[in-house]
């Protein structure tokens, strides 16, 4: 007898056999995955492996070719790698944008505006000031910040963190998960950095290339906000060291223990993540166990 915690909750972001091609190429094969509400789902997969065009799928930014998507969320917000700020708005008016499109009137928006620009740490000064003034840091929280101002159910984030120091990106993703776990907000990231993802997500999909298909999935243990340093290293090694991921990557195979060896900070094995059932089209590796 299924039980409410086996039902599929109605709120979620569902892709079943999405495929894509521009022209003759074929981009993405069958692509399923789900973004339930409250759920953080990292993409990651190397360059040109199809991303960028599955995002822009689930954002309704291209239509679907094959295949079918269910997004019941709304509103929903995308975040790109690139701020995109209008460089003649102020950075205010840039993060009131979206409210403005929605018909809010001008106090409203602003104080909204200024109310998200604040919980993201942009100094007020900032506010008044253009884009070209801002540095990259306080560009992309201004982005984020007005993504963030929509309410979003749903965010779809294309590697928006890529262009920061370290410090700056730890600082921006500890705001994101405060406001996803505040809200309860559905998120859909892509990332090339595999420490983000294992920091970031609920569930890791690991894409491979030509053409795009899902390969691995992984899932991080316990709540992402109390994954401390040493279990995010532990994971993204983990991860790294998963012949599949490693395949996609292009990177060499390990010898047997040759991972283990090199991982000094494993934690004890019951916090290590767990590997989920990948498609039936993606091979599973030889000797692979479903459980870490
Ligand atoms: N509008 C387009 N017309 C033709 N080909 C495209 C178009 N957009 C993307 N492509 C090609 O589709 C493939 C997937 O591109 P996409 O940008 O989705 O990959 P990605 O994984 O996001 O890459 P990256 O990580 O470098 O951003 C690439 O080979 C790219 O050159």
């Amino acid at each position: 007898m299924p039980t409410d915690a086996d039902r599929p909750s109605p709120d979620t972001l569902r892709v079943r056999g999405l495929r894509h091609a521009y022209g003759p190429t074929e981009v993405l094969q069958p692509i399923d995955l789900e973004v339930p509400a409250g759920r953080v789902v990292a993409l990651i997969g190397p360059s040109g492996c199809g991303k960028t065009t599955l995002l822009h799928l689930c954002a309704g930014l291209l239509a679907p070719q094959q295949g079918r998507i269910e997004q019941p969320f709304a509103p929903a917000a995308v975040m790109f790698q690139q701020p995109r700020l209008l460089p003649w708005m102020s950075t205010l008016d840039n993060i009131a944008l979206g409210l403005k499109a929605r018909g809010v009137g001008k106090a409203e928006r602003h104080a909204r505006a200024r109310a998200a620009a604040l919980q993201l740490e942009l100094p007020a000064e900032a506010l008044a000031q253009y884009p070209a003034e801002l540095s990259g840091g306080m560009q992309s929280r201004a982005a984020l910040a007005r993504a963030l101002v929509l309410q979003p159910a749903l965010l779809l984030m294309d590697e928006p963190f890529s262009a920061l120091d370290v410090g700056l990106r730890g600082q921006l993703h500890r705001l994101l998960l405060a406001r996803q776990a505040d809200t309860g907000m559905a998120v859909l990231l892509i990332t090339h950095d595999l420490m983000e993802a294992v920091r970031l997500a609920d569930e890791v999909l690991v894409l491979a290339a030509a053409p795009g298909r899902i390969v691995a999935r992984y899932a991080p243990p316990g709540a992402a906000r109390t994954r401390g340093e040493a279990l995010v290293h532990h994971c993204a090694a983990e991860l790294q060291q998963h012949p599949a991921v490693r395949a996609a990557f292009g990177l060499p195979r390990l010898e047997a223990g040759q991972g283990q060896a090199e991982d000094r900070s494993r934690p004890p094995a019951q916090v290590a993540g767990a590997w989920l059932a990948a498609p039936a089209s993606a091979a599973t590796p030889a000797g692979m166990a479903d459980e870490c």
